[in-house]
């Protein structure tokens, strides 16, 4: 599939990996349309007309309702073609069509798309603090010339009283190599972490949600958790509604599952080149993205929730997961003895329920 000339991509956001984009098709009526005789010749009486969708060009129907999400020139990035062939073969297959983020190939090619697209982040990065689009800490990483982009279904909101939220879930389940007795599961040790360097360069902390609150049975865990996962000026209704859904959910049960089924042995152990272990690291990372039609607020609105940045994981990553173990480990924040001039808060789910015992 390709999208046709003219068409508009204007700048949506981007992680460390992909920039994302929303499509602007060339008017319709740019399609040349059947002529009336056309028509008149294809159609008999009792035969009823074509729907604008009917006669629109393949790349219009598949486009509808897509971001154009590209991968960025890093050592850590595969080419969407093949991150794509693992997406179908071994993620899309795990879960339901309608827990992830669907995804199609598109050409690039055709009228240099990723060039145009660098030359604009290019031209913002050299704008300096006048681009406000692109965060400082992405600037200086360009797209990589490739063959295909991918289509991805648009998960932002559709009409004004949409409500959307997006989360990472990350480990919901320990680190297979942390300490058995640990005060702290792997994403509150890697914030904690996280926190004492901000600190050290005057930065606030982040507060994040415990994974382990996100799947526990406990509401008291799930209303905390909702909290630190909605805007803070969020309704008592809204954070009622996202407690209610952590609860009643079957993806993160799901997500859960396939991260401790896919990697027993955790980073220190695990081999790298082992699919496996690929996937589980690919499934501690991806995002929820979810969608509520009418708003939080509405208590009949339906909830839709998909995983999207499922791309399968780099080899090239192996390091970085060792030594992040390695000193989560050593440095004590998995045992929440971290050295006192570096101490941080432990709201870990694994602290609250050793003081509740
Ligand atoms: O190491 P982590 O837990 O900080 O996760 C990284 C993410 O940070 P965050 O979720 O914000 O904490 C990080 O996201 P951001 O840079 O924060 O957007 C990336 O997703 C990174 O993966 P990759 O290098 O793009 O393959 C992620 O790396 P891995 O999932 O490969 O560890
Ligand atoms: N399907 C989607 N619908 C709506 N917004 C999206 C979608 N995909 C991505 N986005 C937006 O673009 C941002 C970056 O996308 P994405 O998470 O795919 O990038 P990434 O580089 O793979 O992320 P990471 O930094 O986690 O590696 C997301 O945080 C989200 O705001």
């Amino acid at each position: 599939m390709a999208l046709p000339p003219e068409t508009y991509f204007s700048y949506l956001a981007e992680g460390a990996a992909n920039v994302v984009y929303r499509i602007q098709l060339p008017h319709l009526q740019a399609v040349p349309p059947p002529s009336i005789t056309e028509e008149y010749e294809e159609y008999e009486d009792d035969e009823s007309q074509p729907t604008e969708s009917d006669i629109a060009p393949d790349w219009l129907q598949s486009s509808e309702n897509k971001l154009l999400r590209v991968r960025k020139d890093l050592p850590t990035t595969q080419p969407c073609e093949s991150s794509h062939h693992a997406w179908l073969s071994l993620i899309a297959p795990m879960f339901e069509p309608d827990q992830i983020v669907q995804q199609s190939l598109v050409s690039l090619r055709a009228w240099n798309i990723i060039d145009q697209l660098n030359k604009e982040l290019r031209r913002w990065d050299q704008d300096g603090h006048r681009s406000k689009l692109r965060p400082s800490k992405r600037r200086g990483v360009y797209l990589a010339d490739d063959e295909y982009g991918l289509l991805v279904d648009d998960m932002t909101s559709q009409n004004s009283t949409d409500a959307v939220v997006e989360f990472k879930p990350k480990w919901l389940s320990q680190s297979p190599s942390a300490p058995k007795d640990a005060k702290r599961c792997r994403q509150c040790a890697y914030v904690a972490q996280r926190n004492a360097k901000r600190a050290g360069s005057g930065k606030p902390p982040t507060e994040e949600p415990c994974p382990l609150d996100l799947i526990s049975v406990s509401k008291q865990d799930r209303i905390k958790a909702a909290r630190l996962i909605l805007p803070p000026q969020e309704s008592q209704i809204a954070i009622a509604r996202m407690t209610e859904w952590l609860a009643s959910n079957s993806l993160l049960s799901r997500l859960r599952g396939y991260q401790n089924h896919l990697d027993k042995n955790g980073p220190l152990v695990s081999d790298v080149n082992d699919e496996n272990f690929q996937l589980a690291m690919t499934l501690r990372d991806c995002t929820v993205f979810m969608r509520i039609r009418g708003g939080m607020n509405d208590p009949n609105s339906a909830i839709e929730a998909r995983l999207g940045d499922l791309d399968l994981k780099s080899k090239e990553k192996r390091q970085y997961w060792v030594d992040t173990e390695k000193a989560l480990i050593n440095e004590g924040w998995y045992m929440a003895t971290e050295l006192e001039t570096f101490r941080q808060p432990n709201n870990c789910h694994i602290c609250s329920k050793q003081y509740q015992t």
